[in-house]
Protein backbone atom coordinates (compact mmCIF):
# COMPACT_ATOMS: atom_id res chain seq x y z
CA UNK A 1 0.00 0.00 0.00
CA UNK A 2 2.71 2.60 0.58
CA UNK A 3 4.26 1.01 -2.50
CA UNK A 4 3.67 4.02 -4.61
CA UNK A 5 4.27 6.38 -2.79
CA UNK A 6 7.67 4.95 -1.70
CA UNK A 7 8.27 4.41 -5.19
CA UNK A 8 7.73 8.43 -5.68
CA UNK A 9 10.04 9.39 -2.74
CA UNK A 10 12.92 7.11 -3.38
CA UNK A 11 13.30 8.92 -6.53
CA UNK A 12 15.74 8.01 -9.43
CA UNK A 13 18.17 5.07 -8.09
CA UNK A 14 21.26 5.69 -9.89
CA UNK A 15 22.95 3.05 -11.21
CA UNK A 16 26.44 2.33 -10.06
CA UNK A 17 29.01 4.01 -12.46
CA UNK A 18 31.81 1.92 -13.31
CA UNK A 19 34.97 2.58 -11.53
CA UNK A 20 38.50 1.34 -11.75
CA UNK A 21 39.23 -0.21 -8.21
CA UNK A 22 42.88 -0.53 -6.76
CA UNK A 23 42.91 -4.01 -5.85
CA UNK A 24 43.85 -3.99 -2.28
CA UNK A 25 46.80 -6.12 -0.59
CA UNK A 26 46.49 -9.23 0.80
CA UNK A 27 46.65 -8.92 4.47
CA UNK A 28 47.85 -11.15 7.15
CA UNK A 29 45.52 -13.52 8.59
CA UNK A 30 45.52 -13.85 12.83
CA UNK A 31 41.48 -14.88 14.75
CA UNK A 32 41.88 -14.01 18.22
CA UNK A 33 39.57 -16.36 20.08
CA UNK A 34 38.19 -14.78 23.12
CA UNK A 35 35.56 -16.86 24.87
CA UNK A 36 32.54 -14.89 26.81
CA UNK A 37 29.87 -15.93 29.15
CA UNK A 38 27.32 -15.86 26.49
CA UNK A 39 29.26 -15.99 23.42
CA UNK A 40 31.75 -18.70 23.75
CA UNK A 41 32.60 -17.57 19.97
CA UNK A 42 35.07 -15.24 18.01
CA UNK A 43 36.72 -11.95 17.24
CA UNK A 44 38.37 -11.31 14.03
CA UNK A 45 40.28 -8.72 14.89
CA UNK A 46 42.12 -7.88 11.79
CA UNK A 47 41.35 -7.56 7.78
CA UNK A 48 40.91 -11.09 6.30
CA UNK A 49 41.41 -11.71 2.76
CA UNK A 50 38.15 -11.98 1.93
CA UNK A 51 37.79 -15.89 0.71
CA UNK A 52 39.49 -17.08 3.98
CA UNK A 53 37.48 -14.59 5.84
CA UNK A 54 34.21 -16.29 4.18
CA UNK A 55 35.96 -19.84 5.22
CA UNK A 56 36.69 -18.99 8.33
CA UNK A 57 33.89 -16.91 9.43
CA UNK A 58 31.84 -20.29 8.49
CA UNK A 59 34.31 -22.21 10.37
CA UNK A 60 33.38 -20.19 13.18
CA UNK A 61 29.67 -20.42 13.02
CA UNK A 62 29.77 -24.30 12.75
CA UNK A 63 32.12 -24.29 15.86
CA UNK A 64 29.22 -21.95 17.64
CA UNK A 65 26.73 -24.52 18.41
CA UNK A 66 24.46 -21.59 19.48
CA UNK A 67 25.17 -19.61 16.43
CA UNK A 68 26.10 -16.28 18.85
CA UNK A 69 29.14 -14.50 18.18
CA UNK A 70 31.35 -11.37 19.12
CA UNK A 71 33.73 -9.71 16.76
CA UNK A 72 35.79 -7.28 17.74
CA UNK A 73 37.79 -4.82 15.99
CA UNK A 74 40.71 -2.98 15.97
CA UNK A 75 39.92 -0.26 13.30
CA UNK A 76 36.44 0.78 12.21
CA UNK A 77 37.57 0.47 8.59
CA UNK A 78 37.93 -2.82 9.25
CA UNK A 79 34.79 -3.45 11.10
CA UNK A 80 32.97 -1.43 7.92
CA UNK A 81 34.56 -3.90 5.17
CA UNK A 82 33.78 -7.16 7.61
CA UNK A 83 29.91 -5.81 7.91
CA UNK A 84 29.58 -5.77 4.34
CA UNK A 85 31.05 -8.98 3.88
CA UNK A 86 28.56 -10.42 6.24
CA UNK A 87 25.68 -8.94 4.66
CA UNK A 88 26.77 -9.47 1.15
CA UNK A 89 27.12 -13.76 1.82
CA UNK A 90 23.72 -13.53 4.05
CA UNK A 91 22.61 -12.20 1.10
CA UNK A 92 23.86 -14.34 -1.56
CA UNK A 93 23.03 -17.29 1.01
CA UNK A 94 19.19 -15.87 0.70
CA UNK A 95 18.93 -15.43 -2.77
CA UNK A 96 20.19 -18.51 -3.44
CA UNK A 97 17.72 -20.63 -1.26
CA UNK A 98 14.70 -18.25 -1.51
CA UNK A 99 15.26 -15.87 -4.62
CA UNK A 100 14.92 -13.17 -2.52
CA UNK A 101 16.79 -11.17 0.73
CA UNK A 102 14.65 -9.26 3.17
CA UNK A 103 16.70 -7.04 5.37
CA UNK A 104 15.20 -4.88 7.62
CA UNK A 105 17.36 -2.10 8.80
CA UNK A 106 18.06 0.62 11.86
CA UNK A 107 18.76 4.16 11.92
CA UNK A 108 21.42 6.25 13.43
CA UNK A 109 25.21 5.41 13.05
CA UNK A 110 24.43 1.81 11.46
CA UNK A 111 23.89 3.37 7.83
CA UNK A 112 27.16 4.93 7.32
CA UNK A 113 29.46 1.64 8.54
CA UNK A 114 27.03 -0.11 5.82
CA UNK A 115 28.74 2.21 3.66
CA UNK A 116 31.15 -0.27 2.03
CA UNK A 117 28.47 -2.15 0.43
CA UNK A 118 27.86 0.93 -1.71
CA UNK A 119 31.56 0.30 -3.36
CA UNK A 120 33.24 -2.29 -5.42
CA UNK A 121 33.16 -4.98 -4.99
CA UNK A 122 29.70 -5.17 -2.97
CA UNK A 123 27.91 -2.85 -5.30
CA UNK A 124 28.44 -4.51 -8.36
CA UNK A 125 28.26 -8.43 -7.42
CA UNK A 126 25.45 -7.90 -4.45
CA UNK A 127 22.36 -9.19 -5.95
CA UNK A 128 20.21 -5.81 -5.38
CA UNK A 129 17.44 -6.76 -7.55
CA UNK A 130 16.39 -8.76 -5.49
CA UNK A 131 17.02 -6.81 -2.24
CA UNK A 132 13.52 -6.03 0.08
CA UNK A 133 14.17 -3.82 2.35
CA UNK A 134 12.35 -2.92 5.52
CA UNK A 135 12.71 -0.72 8.66
CA UNK A 136 13.35 -2.31 12.46
CA UNK A 137 12.10 1.10 13.54
CA UNK A 138 10.96 4.57 12.25
CA UNK A 139 10.26 7.79 13.61
CA UNK A 140 7.36 9.33 12.46
CA UNK A 141 8.32 12.19 10.90
CA UNK A 142 8.46 13.52 7.21
CA UNK A 143 10.83 11.51 5.01
CA UNK A 144 12.38 14.33 4.14
CA UNK A 145 12.76 15.25 7.99
CA UNK A 146 16.32 14.99 8.98
CA UNK A 147 15.69 12.56 12.47
CA UNK A 148 13.64 9.90 9.33
CA UNK A 149 15.50 6.83 9.23
CA UNK A 150 14.26 6.31 5.81
CA UNK A 151 15.98 9.56 4.41
CA UNK A 152 19.19 8.34 6.61
CA UNK A 153 18.65 5.06 4.64
CA UNK A 154 17.92 6.49 1.06
CA UNK A 155 20.86 9.44 1.19
CA UNK A 156 23.59 6.82 2.51
CA UNK A 157 22.75 3.67 0.33
CA UNK A 158 19.63 2.87 -1.44
CA UNK A 159 19.87 6.07 -3.78
CA UNK A 160 23.43 4.82 -4.04
CA UNK A 161 22.92 1.10 -5.39
CA UNK A 162 20.66 -0.61 -8.03
CA UNK A 163 17.68 -1.52 -5.60
CA UNK A 164 14.18 -1.68 -7.25
CA UNK A 165 12.24 1.06 -5.33
CA UNK A 166 8.86 -0.92 -4.84
CA UNK A 167 11.14 -2.94 -3.36
CA UNK A 168 11.36 -0.34 -0.41
CA UNK A 169 8.88 -0.54 2.60
CA UNK A 170 8.77 2.21 4.42
CA UNK A 171 6.58 3.47 6.98
CA UNK A 172 3.12 5.62 5.73
CA UNK A 173 4.53 9.46 7.31
CA UNK A 174 0.89 10.77 7.00
CA UNK A 175 -0.84 8.97 9.77
CA UNK A 176 -0.30 8.79 13.56
CA UNK A 177 2.24 6.59 15.21
CA UNK A 178 -0.92 3.97 16.11
CA UNK A 179 -1.84 3.95 12.37
CA UNK A 180 1.48 4.10 11.05
CA UNK A 181 2.48 0.56 13.12
CA UNK A 182 -0.87 -1.08 12.37
CA UNK A 183 -0.47 -0.28 8.26
CA UNK A 184 2.86 -1.53 8.55
CA UNK A 185 2.27 -4.35 10.41
CA UNK A 186 -0.50 -5.49 7.72
CA UNK A 187 2.00 -4.53 4.70
CA UNK A 188 4.51 -7.16 5.90
CA UNK A 189 1.65 -9.46 6.68
CA UNK A 190 1.05 -9.80 2.74
CA UNK A 191 4.71 -10.44 1.97
CA UNK A 192 4.73 -12.88 4.79
CA UNK A 193 1.25 -13.96 2.74
CA UNK A 194 3.58 -14.30 -0.39
CA UNK A 195 6.94 -15.75 1.11
CA UNK A 196 8.67 -12.28 0.47
CA UNK A 197 9.39 -12.37 3.99
CA UNK A 198 9.73 -16.05 5.18
CA UNK A 199 7.74 -16.91 8.16
CA UNK A 200 8.91 -18.77 11.65
CA UNK A 201 8.27 -22.34 11.88
CA UNK A 202 7.63 -21.61 15.66
CA UNK A 203 5.25 -19.07 15.43
CA UNK A 204 3.29 -17.09 12.84
CA UNK A 205 5.86 -14.01 13.05
CA UNK A 206 8.04 -12.84 10.20
CA UNK A 207 11.36 -14.49 9.71
CA UNK A 208 13.70 -11.68 8.19
CA UNK A 209 16.57 -12.66 6.50
CA UNK A 210 18.70 -10.47 8.14
CA UNK A 211 18.03 -7.52 11.13
CA UNK A 212 20.78 -5.19 11.68
CA UNK A 213 20.10 -3.20 15.16
CA UNK A 214 22.50 -0.37 16.63
CA UNK A 215 22.79 0.37 20.00
CA UNK A 216 22.44 2.72 22.37
CA UNK A 217 24.15 3.97 25.30
CA UNK A 218 20.92 3.31 27.73
CA UNK A 219 21.07 -0.29 25.84
CA UNK A 220 18.27 0.67 23.46
CA UNK A 221 17.75 -1.26 19.92
CA UNK A 222 15.46 -0.28 17.44
CA UNK A 223 12.95 2.13 19.31
CA UNK A 224 12.63 -0.48 22.49
CA UNK A 225 13.89 1.28 25.39
CA UNK A 226 14.61 0.29 28.96
CA UNK A 227 11.71 -0.08 31.41
CA UNK A 228 9.15 1.05 28.20
CA UNK A 229 5.92 -1.29 28.06
CA UNK A 230 6.20 -2.57 25.06
CA UNK A 231 9.40 -4.90 25.74
CA UNK A 232 6.32 -7.01 27.16
CA UNK A 233 4.39 -6.72 23.76
CA UNK A 234 3.66 -10.52 22.65
CA UNK A 235 0.81 -9.90 19.86
CA UNK A 236 1.61 -7.34 17.61
CA UNK A 237 4.02 -7.37 14.74
CA UNK A 238 4.64 -3.72 14.60
CA UNK A 239 4.40 -1.56 17.75
CA UNK A 240 4.17 2.53 18.15
CA UNK A 241 5.30 4.72 20.95
CA UNK A 242 4.75 8.55 22.06
CA UNK A 243 7.21 8.70 24.48
CA UNK A 244 10.39 7.96 23.55
CA UNK A 245 12.72 9.59 25.79
CA UNK A 246 14.87 9.72 22.87
CA UNK A 247 13.64 12.37 20.47
CA UNK A 248 11.37 12.59 18.18
CA UNK A 249 8.91 11.37 20.27
CA UNK A 250 6.62 9.45 17.91
CA UNK A 251 7.76 6.50 16.73
CA UNK A 252 7.05 2.37 15.29
CA UNK A 253 9.09 -0.14 16.06
CA UNK A 254 9.13 -3.82 15.45
CA UNK A 255 8.59 -5.96 18.54
CA UNK A 256 10.90 -8.22 20.09
CA UNK A 257 8.83 -11.80 18.92
CA UNK A 258 9.61 -10.39 15.47
CA UNK A 259 13.51 -9.32 16.21
CA UNK A 260 13.43 -12.64 17.53
CA UNK A 261 12.27 -14.51 14.82
CA UNK A 262 15.12 -13.79 12.25
CA UNK A 263 17.65 -15.90 10.58
CA UNK A 264 19.91 -13.52 11.31
CA UNK A 265 20.51 -10.53 13.84
CA UNK A 266 23.31 -8.19 13.77
CA UNK A 267 23.84 -5.56 16.81
CA UNK A 268 26.76 -3.26 15.40
CA UNK A 269 28.07 -0.99 18.01
CA UNK A 270 30.88 1.52 18.09
CA UNK A 271 31.96 4.36 20.77
CA UNK A 272 32.63 4.26 24.41
CA UNK A 273 29.61 5.80 25.31
CA UNK A 274 27.85 2.60 24.57
CA UNK A 275 30.85 0.46 26.18
CA UNK A 276 28.83 0.21 29.51
CA UNK A 277 25.58 -0.80 27.71
CA UNK A 278 27.46 -3.28 25.88
CA UNK A 279 29.31 -4.87 28.69
CA UNK A 280 25.64 -5.75 30.57
CA UNK A 281 24.03 -6.99 27.47
CA UNK A 282 27.25 -9.87 26.41
CA UNK A 283 28.60 -10.23 29.89
CA UNK A 284 24.78 -10.43 31.39
CA UNK A 285 25.22 -8.31 34.38
CA UNK A 286 24.16 -4.50 35.63
CA UNK A 287 21.52 -3.55 37.22
CA UNK A 288 19.65 -3.02 34.51
CA UNK A 289 19.76 -6.58 33.11
CA UNK A 290 16.45 -8.13 33.22
CA UNK A 291 14.73 -5.27 31.11
CA UNK A 292 17.95 -4.10 29.23
CA UNK A 293 16.49 -4.47 25.51
CA UNK A 294 19.50 -5.29 24.10
CA UNK A 295 20.31 -8.27 26.37
CA UNK A 296 16.77 -9.11 25.19
CA UNK A 297 17.29 -9.29 21.93
CA UNK A 298 18.43 -13.37 21.90
CA UNK A 299 16.81 -15.10 18.76
CA UNK A 300 15.07 -18.25 19.10
CA UNK A 301 16.79 -20.42 16.61
CA UNK A 302 18.39 -17.73 14.70
CA UNK A 303 21.98 -16.18 14.59
CA UNK A 304 23.16 -12.90 16.84
CA UNK A 305 27.08 -11.85 16.10
CA UNK A 306 27.74 -8.04 17.84
CA UNK A 307 30.00 -6.07 15.49
CA UNK A 308 31.69 -3.86 17.96
CA UNK A 309 34.77 -1.29 17.65
CA UNK A 310 37.73 -1.90 20.27
CA UNK A 311 36.00 1.47 22.16
CA UNK A 312 32.00 -0.20 22.74
CA UNK A 313 34.42 -3.30 23.50
CA UNK A 314 36.73 -1.86 26.15
CA UNK A 315 34.39 -2.68 28.90
CA UNK A 316 33.89 -6.35 28.21
CA UNK A 317 34.87 -8.91 31.12
CA UNK A 318 37.45 -10.41 28.54
CA UNK A 319 38.94 -7.12 27.56
CA UNK A 320 38.91 -5.70 24.04
CA UNK A 321 41.93 -8.06 22.90
CA UNK A 322 43.70 -7.56 19.87
CA UNK A 323 46.54 -9.27 17.75
CA UNK A 324 49.98 -7.90 17.68
O1 LIG B 1 17.00 6.34 17.75
C1 LIG B 1 17.61 5.40 17.30
O2 LIG B 1 18.77 5.03 17.88
C2 LIG B 1 19.37 3.75 17.66
C3 LIG B 1 20.85 3.89 17.97
O3 LIG B 1 21.36 4.92 17.14
P1 LIG B 1 22.93 5.27 17.09
O4 LIG B 1 23.04 6.52 16.26
O5 LIG B 1 23.38 5.47 18.50
O6 LIG B 1 23.61 4.12 16.43
C4 LIG B 1 19.10 3.24 16.25
O7 LIG B 1 19.55 1.92 16.12
C5 LIG B 1 17.62 3.34 15.97
O8 LIG B 1 17.30 2.83 14.70
C6 LIG B 1 17.23 4.79 16.01
O9 LIG B 1 15.87 5.02 15.70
Amino acid sequence: MFEDETVEDVGPIDLWEEEEEEAEPEKLLIPIFISFKKFPFLCLTHHFPSPFRAVLSMALSGANKDGRGVRIYEYLDELNTDLAEYIAELSEASVKERGVFAIALSGGSLISLMGKLCEAPYSKTVDWAKWYIFWVDERVVAKNHADSNYKLAKDGLLSKVPIVPSHVHSINDMVSAEKAAEDYEFVIRQLVRTRVISVSDISDCPKFDLILLGLGPDGHVASLFPNHSILEEKEEWVTFLTDSPKPPPERITFTLPVINSASNVAIVVTGSSKAEAVHSAIDDVGPDCPTLPAKMVQPTKGNLVWFLDKAAASKLDGGAKFSE
